[in-house]
């Protein structure tokens, strides 16, 4: 599990380093923990394919999993204000909003409730499962975002950010500005499932990010 202070770069957490070596290296000792650069997650991810058949479906389980378990370790739903357990996961238009999907069917799992912001669902079936998961399990999908950080964080306690990943291009598109722009100044804690998704602008960064 990562939880650190982002100093400058795009930093990205891997699929492979965050499932099959962070939680050993992170046991043992945090200072050892490396963070990939974008084209190296990249290439770690295409080998996943490629060379070891993982499909994406597997790997983004195993991302959304994991991110679960890091919540559920570092914010335990009981410690949440409100005492709900309310968490809100924003998921974006990619695969990265895919891992918050599944992020969220698991947080549901280990006790916490769930909303879901999800904007710009493509029309893939993989999507179109994830998403029916989810609504099997009742998680409500918000048809808006809460507009201004007073009025999230009075209903939620955390915030994941699932907007985008390793293939997100500056600057924001009109679209998603208003939202990144409103976790920027939230207070409550905001895990990024991968990396924060206004990396690129590190000056705004709100210091309460974490990324797992
Ligand atoms: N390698 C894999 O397949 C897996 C990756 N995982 C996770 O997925 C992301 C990377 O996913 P990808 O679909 O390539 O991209 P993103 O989710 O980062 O976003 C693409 C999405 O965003 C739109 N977009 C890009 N730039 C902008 C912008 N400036 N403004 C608005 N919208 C933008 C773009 O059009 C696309 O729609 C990786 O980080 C992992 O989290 C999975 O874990 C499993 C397999």
């Amino acid at each position: 599990m990562i939880f650190s202070t982002l100093a400058s770069g795009r930093l990205l957490c891997g699929i492979l380093r965050r499932n099959f070596c962070i939680s050993t290296v992170m046991a043992v000792n945090p200072g050892k923990l490396k963070y990939l650069g974008q084209e190296e997650a990249q290439k770690i991810d295409e080998e996943l394919f490629t060379e070891y058949a993982f499909s994406v479906d597997q790997l983004m389980e195993l991302a959304g999993y994991s991110c679960a378990v890091s919540i559920a370790k570092s914010y335990p739903p009981e410690k949440l204000t409100p005492s709900n357990g309310a968490v809100l996961v924003c998921c974006g238009p990619g695969n990265n909003g895919g891992d918050g999907l599944v992020c969220a069917r698991h947080l549901k799992l280990f006790g916490y409730n769930p909303s879901l912001f999800y904007p710009k669902k493509p029309n893939k079936p993989l999507f179109d499962n994830l998403t029916k998961q989810c609504l099997g399990m009742e998680l409500p999908f918000l048809s808006e975002f809460p507009g201004d950080p007073e009025t999230l964080q009075a209903s939620y306690g955390l915030v994941v950010d699932a907007l985008f990943g390793f293939s997100f291009t500056p600057p924001v598109r009109p679209a998603f500005a208003g939202v990144l722009d409103t976790l920027r100044r939230v207070t409550v804690p905001v895990c990024c499932v991968d990396v924060p998704s206004d990396l690129s602008d590190n000056q705004k960064l709100n210091p309460s990010t974490k990324h797992c």
